[in-house]
């Protein structure tokens, strides 16, 4: 698939931009701090309904603007559909599919990028919840439906850690075998601690329900994911070492040979291991108020031969560790979907040496779209010469060789109509 245009307005830094897209390699140049990223993440933000950089809606709106607006003409399998995102923080992000209203979730899988930044480097040197996400975005971009398994788990564990912590006082007290006290309001101890356990009970019928799908998807996942990864490992790194992911979950830890031997296990049989770890961890859950078990507090174990690479790999490799991901990432939806998702490199050849350049572009030249961002031209290997532009304070100059997009851009309704979006192409000026 490719994106044919890209639109935002009230972007970050933008208060228009129009950039003509098309298959093939697009760089973005300019200095520090112009904008290049923002477009990058623009891109990324129609594809997953979140930012590679913040968690939070708010930055991505232009300062003093109220709502930001992306959109993107994406074409897949000859067909081509609008994909429209209207972003106001604090609420619910408005979606259009070919100008239809839908629930934003459904955009999801309308657009796939696969997204490498320097944030990446997180991946493999931060904390688990970086590792989590990389799985479960990845598991939505294959298929879309986890994003409403994800979000219904997130819920069922939010909810579970309220009631531990409100009835901490009444059920930590019981634990430790003593009368839970008379609480604040006069209400009974004794029924107000029961009624908790009850609840409780449910709770932990939902999230290890819920939680063992999450669980299934995931080792699936990193099972299908491992041999992309030893090989894009090996070929960014022209064969230094072997790169490998093992899954470590609060029930078991899933080595790398577990997992490409095909063992994982049935859902049902990690239902009832999650219940068993539930009911094993009970009394420390509600002695910490604080929800013990499943998969929100797994993480992937990253190894390099036979180090971990969290505290043993280089700079170096752990940058190229995070590349492989990414790649692999690519490889595998790209395999699964027999389609290419988008690929975008945004600022990242700048840290890698000559070597790992040159096989990084002869690695991606054949991807059917790829964005690059750079600061310097030069950082940017011959093998992916494309169209250039040049983007400065917040506006977007758009190279000479992007005639023949543009005239596709002219022939196409969908970019000229708007609300309040975008109208006009690269003059816009930051401060107007
Ligand atoms: N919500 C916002 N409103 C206005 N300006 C913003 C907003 N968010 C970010 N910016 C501005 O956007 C600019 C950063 O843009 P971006 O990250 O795309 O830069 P870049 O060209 O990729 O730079 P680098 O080469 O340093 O990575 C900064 O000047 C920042 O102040």
């Amino acid at each position: 698939m490719h994106v044919r245009h890209l639109s935002v307005a009230d972007f970050r830094s933008y208060p228009v931009a129009e950039l003509p897209l098309g298959p093939g390699v697009t760089t973005l140049v300019g200095l520090n701090g112009q904008g290049k990223t923002n477009l990058a993440e623009a891109l990324g933000y129609l594809s997953t309904l979140s930012s590679h950089r913040v968690a939070t809606d708010a930055p991505l709106v232009r300062f003093g603007a109220e709502r930001a607006v992306v959109r993107g003409a994406v074409v897949s399998r000859g067909r081509e559909t609008m994909v429209e995102l209207e972003i106001t923080p604090g609420r619910a992000n408005r979606a259009r599919l070919n100008r239809s209203p839908v629930r934003a979730r459904e955009v999801l899988g309308t657009l796939r990028t696969v997204l490498f930044a320097p944030e990446d480097l997180a991946l493999v040197k931060g904390d688990p919840g970086e590792r989590r996400r990389f799985l479960d975005d990845l598991l939505v971009a294959r298929q879309p439906r986890w994003a409403g398994v994800r979000q219904e788990y997130d819920r069922i564990v939010k909810q579970r850690s309220a009631l531990l912590k409100s009835a901490q006082p009444y059920l930590a007290r019981r634990a430790r075998g003593r009368r839970p006290r008379v609480g604040a309001e006069g209400l009974d101890p004794q029924a107000e601690a029961d009624s908790a356990l009850h609840t409780l009970a449910v709770w932990d019928g939902q999230l290890a329900g819920v939680g063992a799908q999450l669980l299934y998807a995931r080792l699936r996942l990193l099972r299908d994911l491992g041999p992309y990864l030893a090989a894009a490992y090996a070929e960014v790194s022209d064969g230094q070492s072997s790169a490998r992911a093992a899954y470590r979950s609060s029930l078991r830890q899933e080595s790398a040979e577990q997992l490409a031997a095909g063992a994982v296990p049935e859902v049902e049989e990690l239902r009832e291991e999650l219940l068993a770890s539930l009911a094993a961890v009970r009394d420390q859950e509600v002695e910490r108020g604080v929800c013990l078990v499943g998969p929100h507090r797994d993480d992937v174990v990253l190894s390099l031969g036979e180090l971990p690479a969290k505290g043993y790999a280089s700079h170096g490799e752990s940058w190229s560790f995070a590349l492989g991901l990414r790649l692999a990432a690519f490889q595998l939806l790209r395999t699964d979907l027999g389609d290419d998702p988008v690929l975008v490199l945004d600022d990242v050849f700048a840290e890698l040496d000559s070597g790992r350049r040159e096989r990084l572009a002869a690695m991606v030249a054949d991807a059917e779209q790829v964005l690059v961002t750079a600061a310097v031209p030069e950082d940017v290997p011959a093998a992916l010469a494309g169209r250039t532009h040049r983007v400065t304070l917040g506006s977007l100059e758009v190279g000479e060789a992007l005639e023949a997009a543009e005239d596709v851009t002219a022939q196409s309704p969908d970019t000229a109509e708007s609300a309040d979006g975008p109208q006009d192409v690269e003059a816009a000026d930051a401060s107007s």
